[in-house]
Parts: C-alpha cells; sequence; structure tokens
C-alpha cells in the first residue's frame, strides 16, 4: 500500500504511525507499506498568514492530485488540516485514535502567567483572537514554519510566547515542551490530535484496510466537529474553536467564536445523540445569531 503524506517531520511521524498501525492490523512485512512525501502547497511559502495566502487547500492539494491519479492509494492528514468540504472521489475511511487535543502554551506556564504587554506568535486567527480576547494587553506576531522552525524563532526572540499543538510536540517526540492548557480556559480547533486517512470513493480495498485501523469515537467527535464547521461556514482560517467529547452515544459540545481581535467571544454548548447533528446545525445557528458582524462576517452560516 502507498502512503502518501507531506514532507514535514510531523507529517513523516504522523505516516510512520499509520504505516505501524496497518502492519500490526494486517500482520504485513515494512515493505508492504510504502511512504511517499508530497511537497504540499503550504510548506512552500513561509513568511505570511496562510490567510494571506489565500488559496484553498493548500496542506490537500497535491496529495489529492496523486490520490486521484492513483500514484498512492491514501493520504494521511492532520485533519485539523483538511478543508470542511471535500471532493466526492474521495473517502474518510479511518482517522486513528486521537491523540491530545489541547492546545500547548511554550513560553509561560499558563495564560494568566503570560507577562504584560508580551509579543504572541501565531498565524492561527483562532489562537490569536482567543488569546487577545484573555489578555487584550498581548501583540500577535505573525509566526509559521513548521514546529521546530516556530520553536526556533521562539528561541531568537521573535516572541515571547507562542501556542503548538500537543499532540504535534508529542508526535515529534517533544512533549516536554510547552504547558498543555486546561479546556476549562482554552479551547482547540476543531480536529486537531486527529490523523485522517483518505482514500479513493472507489477503492473498496483500501478502504477496508484502511477502516482496520480507525477509531470509533474519534471518527463520532471529529464528525461533529466538522459538522459545526460546515453548519457555520467556516474555514480553517476563521477564529472558530471547539470540543467535543463524550461516548459513541451521547456527546457533549463546547464551542465559541471570535471577532479576529479577541474583543468579542459567543460560545455555546450542547449535548446531543452522537449520530444525530442537527443540534450541532442549532448550535451553529444560535452562535451566528448572538454575534455582531465582527463576527459573523468570517462564516458564511449566518447568512
Ligand atoms: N496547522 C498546522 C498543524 N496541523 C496539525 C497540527 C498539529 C497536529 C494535530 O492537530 O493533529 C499542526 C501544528 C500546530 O497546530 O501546532
Amino acid at each position: 500500500m502507498r502512503l502518501g503524506t507531506r514532507n514535514s517531520p510531523l507529517a513523516m511521524a504522523q505516516a510512520v504511525e499509520t504505516k505501524a498501525r496497518l502492519c500490526a492490523a494486517h500482520g504485513w512485512s515494512e515493505d508492504e507499506v510504502e511512504l511517499v512525501p508530497v511537497m504540499a502547497s503550504g510548506d512552500k511559502v513561509l513568511d505570511r498568514p496562510l490567510s494571506e495566502i489565500g488559496g484553498k487547500a493548500l496542506w490537500t492539494k497535491e496529495l489529492d492530485a496523486w490520490l486521484a491519479e492513483g500514484l498512492i492509494d491514501a493520504s494521511v492528514h492532520s485533519a485539523k488540516d483538511v478543508e470542511t468540504i471535500r471532493p466526492d472521489v474521495f473517502h474518510f475511511a479511518a482517522f486513528l485514535p486521537r491523540a491530545d487535543r489541547r492546545d500547548a502554551l511554550v513560553g509561560a506556564a499558563n495564560i494568566a502567567a503570560i507577562p504584560q504587554g508580551a509579543t504572541v506568535g501565531t498565524s492561527a486567527p483562532r489562537r490569536a483572537a482567543q488569546l487577545l480576547n484573555l489578555r487584550p494587553d498581548c501583540k500577535v506576531v505573525t509566526f509559521r514554519g513548521n514546529v521546530a522552525t516556530r520553536l526556533g524563532k521562539l528561541k531568537a526572540g521573535e516572541a515571547d510566547v507562542t501556542f503548538l499543538a500537543a499532540a504535534g510536540l508529542e508526535r515529534l517526540g517533544q512533549s516536554d515542551v510547552g504547558n498543555p492548557l486546561p479546556s476549562e480556559d482554552w479551547l482547540p480547533a476543531a480536529a486537531q490530535g486527529v490523523i485522517a486517512l483518505e482514500c479513493r470513493a472507489d477503492d473498496a480495498e483500501a478502504s477496508a484496510n484502511l477502516a482496520a485501523i480507525g477509531d470509533a469515537q474519534t471518527a463520532a467527535e471529529l464528525t461533529a466537529e466538522r459538522a459545526l464547521l460546515a453548519a457555520l461556514g467556516g474555514t480553517c482560517h476563521s477564529p472558530v474553536a471547539v470540543l467535543c467529547q463524550g461516548d459513541l452515544d451521547t456527546l457533549t459540545m463546547q464551542a465559541a467564536v471570535f471577532s479576529p481581535d479577541g474583543s468579542e467571544r459567543v460560545a455555546g454548548n450542547v449535548t446531543f445523540a452522537a449520530n444525530d447533528h442537527g443540534a450541532v446545525a442549532e448550535l451553529a445557528r444560535d452562535l451566528l445569531s448572538r454575534a455582531s458582524i465582527a463576527v459573523t462576517e468570517h462564516f458564511t452560516g449566518g447568512k
């Protein structure tokens, strides 16, 4: 089986984990799974925020082309980076068991401990808005690049603190870096900590092989979180934070939308039957109905 992956160290770690799970589940030898690194357009331009580069599908475009053409049998994605609406020709065959979904704060013990007026490096609208909502005294500077690049910028003094996904640090063997933020104070991104495996919708063999390593609880949470993004009409550039947890029958979702400058935060939560996303769509409508134009202009679901 040929697994396509981005070539960043984090993406490669995710692909190696996927390969190990496939080999264990099917009794395959190492050489029965080939990792195929593919350079993504999002990895080429590093000096501007993604929202400015503007193009959609920055992380998936090249992998999608390789998958559609049959050069690979499956794509390994950080689920967080996959657009809400996917081409019909692809199929999410599995989501691996979710890793730590929290953001880790690097450079301070917690949000309250960030020094007054500190500079915060991030290019994620959700992280910037959520931080400014709690700490309007802070200043946000654009921070892009892979995990090592961002930690290097922090060390070089380009910012006082930054955020990184705990899952990413864990997968790179760097869980000693940073302090995970508790969900009472800070909500993560939709799909954070989840590895998504996609194949061609008409490839029954790849689909079955991948499904064997999928996790049902992760799939339930992830599809609900993506349903919220779809109902809001948000993208990965929209300031939205969401946390969904529970069991296979009942899930609880906490969600918040922000104005980019953090001055406005609209939050809500809902408990619902895991297979019924009607309540999620209702939560999305409720959040947008309570938000001002400064928030709703970043979502199409309100219109
Ligand atoms: N936007 C980049 C990205 N996409 C997924 C992860 C982390 C791994 C994950 O969420 O599974 C990261 C790095 C980060 O946010 O620090």
